[in-house]
């Protein structure tokens, strides 16, 4: 097998060098003025060595990244009960589509498009103030990375709430079939600054790893999640995670993956890496034009894809 810190070198000085950066995200306008030259890449193996380029060490708005932790922490709290709230299909459909959740009866197709992370943020904030849900996920957030400075990034979160209307549309729609079941602000409130935690490659991939190990966090030696249920958040990260985009990546990289539109890419290879991937630029389904290259250029390179070398 290639040596990774070489593999990971050239990955990074490939992508520093292209051309074709994709477009920035603008409809956050505070997403807006981050620099698309940027590319960062950290892989943490199975035995915890990290191997990261260019810039893993710089913090950006991991956006729908969160829905991954998000959708764990609901599992926790109400267990396949949130299955009557959620469903786990591919969409086939851009992020923040309307035009599903009416045929589905306000019930979103999967935890991974805005509509589903906005129901299984309401899960979450059931029973607690919008002040100790988003406390919860942050603090979640820091065990996971090892890190307790990560934190939220205030301003994306105000730009976000000021220009929100397609969420407040989906939340509200799915607020008059009974889906959410708190005030649509406070649901909403928790969702935007929650998308809105700022973290780096390096915090990223490490707090993937219990997605490696089959649940087990591997600082503590303990379970965060079930065998059973780590494996299943890997597989709707691979059916879903990348909206109508995840059937290209499935061929493309072949490994459960969650995106957002900050440009990160949170990837698993299961007993082998967790992988997080940034670089500001989108393709047209809004997954990180250079950040999906890079991913392609290390499965094909380390043989790690889930469907074979
Ligand atoms: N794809 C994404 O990352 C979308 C997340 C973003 N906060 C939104 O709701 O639009």
């Amino acid at each position: 097998m290639p040596d990774l810190d070489t593999v990971v070198r050239e990955i990074s000085e490939e992508m520093a060098a292209r051309a074709d950066r994709g477009t920035v995200a603008d409809y956050i306008p505070e997403l807006a003025h981050v620099d698309p030259n940027r590319f960062g890449i950290a892989v943490v193996q199975a035995d915890g060595r990290i191997s990261a380029g260019g810039d893993s060490e710089v913090l950006f708005s991991i956006q729908s990244i969160s829905k991954v932790f998000t959708l764990t922490l609901a599992l926790g709290m109400i267990g396949d009960r949130l299955w009557r709230r959620v469903g786990r299909e591919p969409s086939g459909n851009p992020f923040n589509s309307i035009v599903q959740l009416e045929r589905e009866r306000g019930v979103p197709r999967n935890p991974f498009i805005n509509a589903g992370a906005i129901a299984v943020t309401d899960v979450i904030l059931s029973g607690h103030e919008p002040r100790e849900a988003l406390g919860e996920i942050l603090r979640f957030m820091q065990f996971l990375s090892k890190d307790p400075t990560v934190t939220i990034d205030e301003k994306v979160a105000a730009s976000e709430r000021r220009t929100g209307f397609r969420n407040s549309a989906l939340a509200y729609y799915m607020k008059s079939f009974g889906v959410i079941e708190n005030p649509v602000d406070y649901t909403l409130g928790v969702y935007f600054h929650h998308c809105a935690i700022a973290m780096n490659c390096r915090q990223l991939a490490t707090a993937g790893q219990f997605l490696v190990h089959n649940g087990m966090n591997p600082a503590t030696g303990f379970n965060v999640v079930s065998p059973e249920r780590a494996r299943r958040i890997n597989a709707i990260m691979l059916t879903c995670g990348h909206y109508d985009g995840s059937g290209d990546f499935a061929y493309r990289v072949g490994l459960p993956g969650k995106s957002g539109v900050g440009g990160g890419i949170f990837a698993v290879a299961p007993g082998k890496a967790s992988i997080a991937v940034w670089s500001p630029g989108l393709d047209a389904a809004g997954n990180s034009h250079l950040g999906r290259i890079a991913l392609e250029r290390l499965t094909q390179r380390m043989g790690w894809s889930v469907f074979g070398v």
